[in-house]
């Protein structure tokens, strides 16, 4: 009997269900994956920013990494927001101790609105402890050049930027693009250790409906990572997966509202296809 693929999310929780924990577990859910769940943080969040922050001991993510790490087989995992220092260090920790693998680590440092959401001495420890660690590391543009401290102006600075990153120890590392200055296309740069690059391009869609879409991106490569699917293979699942979600408004709240999480699936099940991903290899 063939198992469920089983995957991890060790990120903050959003109240308002679009970004983190939530936004995680919907999209594994949609993609077919059985989801696990480490809350780092609860943030009190809505579509129109971040209104307060109440990180986790250190010593509750260790027991709830440790009530995971004791009885499910993970085949993929993500990390999303990890607020400081300490949870960094116990997230690595446990990654090491239960021999998990194919670690996606979104590097979340700052909400929509301005709420910072990784503590600033928090930085250096996420590059010391879990970037060694990560199968493919996804920043957003200002996250890359944080870790970098390369600004990233167009591609030739932006390939620089990637390869920084991937000197700090991870084996891939995808740049996106959402905060891309190009009006008419979000485009994702991957770059791979052994030196081959992919830039995944879809047609930038104008909508105020963003919130989560870095989240749900990465949860989208972790679960097709669990299922077995090839990484650059897994990342174009993913850029459909956003594509889709983004395209299907679901108009709620007043402010940066939720992407559409059941609209990939529901495309499938129609037949209608997903917008095809450009791929230049
Ligand atoms: N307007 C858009 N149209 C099409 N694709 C988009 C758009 N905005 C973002 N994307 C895609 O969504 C994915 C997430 O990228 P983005 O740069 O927005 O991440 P992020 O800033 O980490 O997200 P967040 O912090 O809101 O969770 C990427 O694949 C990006 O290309
Ligand atoms: C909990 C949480 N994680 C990540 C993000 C980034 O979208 C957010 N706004 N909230």
């Amino acid at each position: 009997m063939t198992k469920t693929p089983q995957t991890l999310t060790i990120a903050g929780s959003d109240s308002g269900g679009g970004a983190g924990i939530q936004a995680d577990l919907k999209t594994f859910q949609e993609l077919g994956v059985y989801g696990t769940s480490v809350i780092t943080a609860v943030t009190a969040q809505n579509t129109t920013g971040v209104a307060a922050i109440y990180p986790m001991s250190a010593e509750s993510v260790r027991e709830q990494l440790t009530a995971i790490g004791s009885d499910f087989e993970i085949s993929a995992l993500k990390t999303g927001m990890l607020f400081d220092p300490e949870i960094i260090k116990e997230t690595a920790a446990a990654i090491q101790q239960f021999g998990w693998n194919k670690l996606v680590v979104d590097p979340v440092m700052i909400a929509k609105g301005g709420a910072s959401l990784l503590q600033q001495e928090a930085v250096e420890a996420l590059k010391i402890h879990l970037l060694p660690l990560a199968f493919l590391v996804t920043p957003n543009i200002p996250e890359a050049q944080a870790l970098t401290g390369i600004a990233i102006t167009d591609s030739a600075s932006r390939h620089l930027a990637a390869q920084r990153i991937l000197s700090m120890g991870a084996e891939s590392v995808v740049i996106k693009g959402g905060h891309g200055k190009d009006p008419k296309y979000a485009e994702d740069y991957f770059l791979h250790s052994s030196g081959e690059s992919v830039l995944y391009r879809s047609s930038r869609i104008a909508t105020m409906q963003t919130h989560g879409t870095g989240c749900t991106f990465a949860a989208a490569v972790a679960a097709q990572l669990a299922k077995g699917e090839e990484l650059q293979n897994a990342i174009c699942t993913a850029k459909e997966f956003i594509q889709a979600a983004l395209r299907v408004p679901l108009n709620i709240g007043s402010g940066h509202g939720p992407t559409n999480h059941a609209a990939y699936k529901a495309d499938l099940a129609v037949k209608r296809g997903v917008d095809s991903i450009e791929v230049f290899r």
